[in-house]
């Protein structure tokens, strides 16, 4: 995952850049490494800025004001292709043809063999080793293959003033750009694009492994006109006033031009597969996510587990207080401990100043992180019998030092309780989790976990009730992508030669510079670098 998002004013005047950074603060939360803006002011000129750190340390007042247009796209990151290095960080920009940015959220599963093709066949210059610039590169040759782009100057000057505006691009070209991209890029894409002087378009795989909204609100200054915004996940539409808000569909492309808005889905194979990971942990809980609301299908989440408990451990069972490890399993805390009918208590106190810990890179950043960021309050502890609940147990990272933390508050018995079900297999679609050894249940049965992780037993939801704590909610998604839980993946994305390569090739990737002072790439007006 990361976090995309886009914008188009009706009123041309205003720089919507401030609204972008304030919705990449709301959608921080999936993505902590860089951050990025580009926008789009007059006679379609661009103007971008992006780096290593959170948005707030990327960006200050100064660079947001240099950022002029009613028009832009943003990105904060997190690294699941390629490295954490600066100049991976997004949107990415191609000058050809008409000037394209490009945000994604995602993996492509057959990167290498694009980019052999846009190498040796397009001779497109790939200049990082992300997936993102290359699923741009190809919507930019796919782009350039309606011709309208090479139309020569004389060609150009013999056209009237309409034709010269209908040669240049318009909403059926990029619909058949992102048609071909359907039937050439494998993997999971939710994306927020630009054409420069154009508009901004949103899409999404034919699977729609990844989420990606729409809204719009009244423009403030322009009569009956209205904004449009693309965003990953309905809080930040709702934060910044947009309603209407509703999922862009599997296969389909949104185009916002000054024209109007089109939509169009663009693959007759589509399948509404969702990640439920976005369920479980990505997605912040206020939001919903393809028409599920994430708090509910958390509450649920905490109820299904609460069955499976009471099962495991009796309705007689010695548990003194229910503790949830902040934040993601607040919810789920709350709801099973009304279930069993044990009290609810926070147990360790969070620093709110330090970010999420599942998707920092690097085992050992991830691994103090947990001791720094959370802090057992001892009269919790002291002498009880606790279940301690959380969203999930990946690598067991955080499991691990918080059942210590318990020990070490003079916890009597310590059980764990996971939302998730066990996570067994590769992640191809945007989570970081390349190798199937870094899965703590991959090779380990809940026993052998127990012992690891020191705690007297540890329980897991069943993926069925899992699935049935989201599905209950929706009637439009055929079924969850859960390749994560069961090793089923999408048809036809991933083959078992890539796998394989993705898990001998994790080294590589452990070894990623960590997070350090922001590195900014700078502001630039692309057109005066
Ligand atoms: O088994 P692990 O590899 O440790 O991964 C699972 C943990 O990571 C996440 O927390 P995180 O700190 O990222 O975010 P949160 O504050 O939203 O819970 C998740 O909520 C679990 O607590
Ligand atoms: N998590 C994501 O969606 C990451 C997008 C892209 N694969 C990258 O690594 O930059
Ligand atoms: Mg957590």
């Amino acid at each position: 995952m990361c976090g995309i998002t886009g914008i188009y004013l009706a009123d041309h005047e205003i720089n919507t850049a401030p609204e972008i950074l304030e919705s990449l603060n709301i959608l921080q939360h999936r993505g902590q490494d860089s951050a990025g803006i580009i926008t789009c002011a007059a006679k379609g000129r661009l103007f971008q800025c992006k780096g290593n750190g959170l948005a707030t340390e990327v960006f200050n007042q100064d660079r947001v004001l240099e950022l002029k247009g009613s028009m832009g796209i943003g990105h904060v990151r997190y690294p699941t292709a390629g490295t954490s290095s600066s100049a991976e960080a997004q949107p990415f920009y191609v000058n050809s043809p008409y000037g394209i940015a490009l945000g994604h959220n995602g993996n492509l599963t057959n990167t290498d063999e694009l980019a052999d093709y846009l190498d040796n066949v397009a001779h497109r210059h790939i200049n990082t080793d992300s997936d993102s610039e290359v699923l741009l590169n190809m919507f930019a040759t796919n782009l350039d293959r309606t011709g309208k782009s090479r139309k020569s100057y004389f060609q150009h000057l013999i056209l009237t003033l309409t034709t010269i505006f209908k040669c240049r691009i318009n909403e059926n070209d990029i619909f058949s750009a992102i048609a071909e991209l359907h039937n050439q890029c494998l993997g999971g894409y939710a994306c927020v694009a630009m054409v420069a002087g154009f508009g901004i378009i949103g899409f999404r795989d034919p699977n729609a492994t990844r989420p990606l909204t729409i809204g719009r609100r009244k423009s403030s200054t322009v009569l009956d006109k209205y904004d449009y915004m693309f965003a990953s996940e309905s809080a930040a539409l709702e934060a910044l006033e947009f309603d209407d808000i509703k999922p862009v569909l599997p296969g389909e492309a949104v185009i916002i031009s000054r024209n109007a808005i089109t939509r169009k889905v663009l693959s007759i194979n589509t399948h509404y597969t969702p990640c439920i990971f976005e369920y479980v942990y990505f997605a912040r809980a206020d939001s919903i996510i393809d028409g599920i609301p994430v708090n509910d299908a958390r509450m649920a989440m905490g109820e299904k587990l609460a069955h499976t408990v009471l099962r495991i451990l009796g309705e007689d069972n010695d548990i003194d207080s229910v503790i949830p490890v902040p934040d993601t399993s607040r919810i789920i805390a709350l709801q099973l401990s009304q279930v069993i009918g044990k009290p609810y208590r926070e147990g360790f106190n969070k620093n709110r100043y330090v970010g999420r810990t599942f998707i920092m890179p690097g085992q050992e950043l991830r691994r103090k992180t947990v001791r720094r960021k959370l802090n057992a309050m001892r009269h919790e502890f002291e002498g009880k019998n606790v279940l301690i609940v959380d969203d999930s147990i990946v690598r067991g990272t955080t499991s691990k030092e918080i059942v210590q933390m318990a020990r070490d508050a003079g916890a009597k018995k310590v059980y764990f309780a996971s939302a998730a079900p066990p996570l067994r297999y590769q992640n191809v679609y945007g989570i970081d989790m390349p190798s199937r050894s870094e899965l703590i249940a991959a090779y380990n049965t809940p026993e052998q976990i127990s012992k690891i992780l020191d705690a007297d037993k540890v329980i897991f939801q069943e993926l069925p009730d899992l699935i049935d704590a989201c599905k209950q909610f929706t009637t439009v998604i055929e079924k969850f992508e859960t390749s994560v839980f069961d090793g089923i993946y999408i048809e036809g994305t991933v083959s078992k030669k890539y796998l394989e390569g993705l898990e001998s090739n994790r080294g590589e990737f452990d070894a990623l510079s960590p997070i350090g002072s922001p590195n900014i790439s700078g502001i630039s007006n692309i057109y005066e670098r």
